[in-house]
């Protein structure tokens, strides 16, 4: 089952612009769902495909999983979902509108807009286990390139994918352990930090504060979808280990050194949508959501 762009054309005309508006008005009131948004999306994606797996409740679902602890905005697609019920019931499913809303995201934020082929279907597995092949910020670039590769996604998509990180915010203790403990020789921390940077994140972090303290992944760039993030690691700024790697790594660094440029923008989108159609559902193992919480 492929997807198609205006998939909904003559089924629900307003899915998209409902979807936007949603997104822009919960925005409004809190910043921080661009990046939960966009997020959200990604961890959907690599997880049983485009399906809203990660939008189930229950006490084993996905949802339950480490990495998606501090997945946030569930409550924008929710929201949207009770607005396009009312407008055209049992048509528009979870999938769609969390890949609509990841580009939404991008767009409130003053990053690039691309179409968003629609056409997903919800899926009706959602399994906390099914979470191990999400990538780890202790990843190697080995085994990051591997986790996209096992999506159909190349190096060049794990560069320009991972740099949705120039939006959006990570807790300490994701990162903590590179600015104290690292190593036991020197001041400790990751030798691949900038000496001007590490003092900084320290502030922001310290030894023994609250770890679920939050920092943005892109410093002092955090609410704005630029190329900010690549200079950022080129300069040892970056914040997560698994992100600063992609400069440290020849076969990443061309990448990174390309990305900071002009064309981050324009390939971000195509990268997008390829994500986008990872594992695309269709036919019996399938629905459209009435909640997007619950299987039908
Ligand atoms: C190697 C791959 C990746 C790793 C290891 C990784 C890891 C992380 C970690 C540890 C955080 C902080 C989570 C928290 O403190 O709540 C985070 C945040 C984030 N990630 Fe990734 N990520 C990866 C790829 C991606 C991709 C492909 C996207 C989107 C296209 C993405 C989008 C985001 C966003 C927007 C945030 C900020 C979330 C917020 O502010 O609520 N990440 N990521
Ligand atoms: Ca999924
Ligand atoms: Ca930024």
């Amino acid at each position: 089952q492929a997807t198609r762009v205006g998939f909904y054309s003559t089924t629900c005309p307003r899915a998209e612009s409902i979807v936007r508006s949603t997104v822009l008005s919960h925005f409004q009131s809190d910043r921080t769902v661009a990046p939960g948004l966009l997020r959200m999306h990604f961890h959907d994606c690599f997880v049983q495909g485009c399906d809203a797996s990660v939008l189930i409740n229950g006490p084993t679902a996905e949802k339950t999983a480490g990495p998606n602890l501090s997945l946030r905005g569930f409550e924008v697609i929710d929201d949207a979902k009770t607005q396009l019920e009312a407008a055209c019931p049992g048509v528009v499913s979870c999938a769609d509108i969390l890949a609509l809303a990841a580009r939404d995201s991008v767009v409130l934020t003053s990053g690039p807009t691309w179409q968003v082929p629609t056409g997903r279907r919800d899926g009706r597995i959602s399994l906390a286990s099914d979470a191990a092949n999400l990538p780890s910020f202790t990843d190697s670039i080995d085994v990051q390139k591997q986790k996209f590769a096992a999506k159909g996604l190349n190096t060049q998509d794990l560069v320009i994918l991972v740099g949705g990180h120039t939006i959006g915010t990570s807790a300490c203790q994701f990162f903590r352990y590179r600015l104290y403990n690292f190593t036991t020789t020197g001041n400790g921390a990751d030798p691949t930090i900038d000496p001007a940077f590490l003092p900084q994140l320290r502030a922001l972090c310290p030894q023994n504060g609250d770890g679920s303290k939050r920092v943005g992944l892109d410093a002092s760039s955090q609410n704005r979808f630029d190329t900010s993030f690549f200079t950022n690691l080129r300069g040892g700024r970056g914040v997560l280990e698994s992100d600063q790697k992609l400069w440290t790594d020849a076969s990443t660094k061309t990448f990174v050194q390309r990305f900071s440029g002009l064309s981050f923008g324009i390939e971000f989108g195509k990268s997008m949508v390829k994500m986008s159609n990872i594992g695309v559902k269709s036919g019996a193992d399938s629905e459209i959501r009435k909640l997007c919480s619950a299987i039908n």
